[in-house]
């Protein structure tokens, strides 16, 4: 099964939440869409769920579009929002039970499919609990209970780690491999970049409605990067081959690493050529010069402007 967001345009009047973005991603996968606040995120997600229409552009689930056939999508898709239940005198049990009927599960099996589902999420011990008497990490997996409820193909999560403790994070990317290797098609989104980049086959990420980076974390091409992060190591004593490299112009920060220094440079491929000239010209016995790859978030810091929308 196959998620294929195309051209999709959402506009609020003059805002532009989602400007023109397609991208796409499969059974078995985990996805991160990342992006800094007012990004476009939500909106994409809400529509993607059939809680919202776009201006123009579409997005498919295999060839069905979600905005011709909304029933037909909400069958394959669970949606856990970013807001968690309120309800304040219902048990996680009658409320996962209510979700269950409301996507027709017939009275013989409704209550293994209940069970079954309590189990995976780790809500047995607590399901005669009332909602409001959870912590934030009870409601969120009762979210994510009541999201896998009819075993949809597709899981569409907003923010599910935001507010989590240590554990309970822990606890989550462990539901979510465990969806994925059931051969559900993910999409998460997260602030948490570290997180992500752990769980995650691949990455979205935008800016203002804008679709900055897709794809693998380790195909990204980020030789267009204004940062560069590069490792080098010379047969001078290594502070002062570190005191050399922060008065050239081009070094925003360098750091000693062993016998060698971890620096980033502002610029492109010719200015690491320029500068390691410059080092040798300067009488520097250079025996090493590696580019560094970017993990998620210096991926994000660096294509990010932090505008926002
Ligand atoms: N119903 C709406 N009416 C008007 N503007 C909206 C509406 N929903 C979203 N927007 C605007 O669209 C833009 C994108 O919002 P969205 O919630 O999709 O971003 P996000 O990436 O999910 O952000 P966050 O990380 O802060 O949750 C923002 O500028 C927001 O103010």
């Amino acid at each position: 099964m196959e998620v294929r967001v195309k051209n999709l345009k959402r506009y609020f009047g003059k805002t532009r939440a989602v400007d023109d973005i397609s991208f796409s991603f499969s059974s078995g996968e985990i996805v991160g869409f990342v992006g800094p606040n007012g990004a476009g995120k939500t909106t994409t997600m809400k529509i993607m769920c059939t809680m919202d229409e776009p201006t123009d552009g579409d997005i498919f689930i295999d060839d069905t579009s979600v905005v011709q056939y909304p029933e037909l999508a909400r069958r394959k898709l669970g949606f856990m929002p970013d807001a968690l239940p309120t309800h304040r005198d219902v048990s996680v049990d009658d409320y996962l039970d209510f979700f269950a009927r409301s996507f027709g599960i017939k009275n013989h099996v409704r209550r293994k499919v209940v069970d079954d589902v309590e189990e995976f999420t780790n809500l047995l011990g607590i399901r005669d609990k009332f909602l409001k008497d959870l912590s934030k990490g009870m409601k969120q997996r009762v979210s994510l209970a009541r999201a896998i409820i009819h075993d949809p193909h597709i899981l569409v999560l907003d923010e599910p780690a935001a507010g989590l403790d240590p554990r309970a994070r822990i606890e989550l990317r462990e539901l979510l491999k465990a969806l994925a290797q059931q051969n559900k098609a993910i999409l998460v989104s997260s602030h948490i970049l570290s997180e992500l980049a752990e769980i995650c086959d691949s990455t979205v990420i935008i800016e203002k409605g804008k679709l900055l980076r897709a794809g693998r974390l380790d195909s990204f091409d980020t030789s267009d990067l204004p940062i560069k992060r590069i490792y080098m190591r010379s047969l001078d004593p290594v502070d002062e081959f570190y005191r050399t490299l922060l008065q050239l112009p081009k070094v925003q920060r360098a750091k000693v690493v062993g016998s060698g220094v971890e620096l980033d440079l502002e610029g492109t491929d010719e200015t690491i050529s320029a500068t390691v000239a410059n080092l040798v010209g300067q009488g520097c016995k250079i025996v090493e010069v590696r580019t560094l790859k970017d993990n998620l978030e210096d991926i994000f810091m660096n294509i990010t402007k932090g505008e926002l929308n």
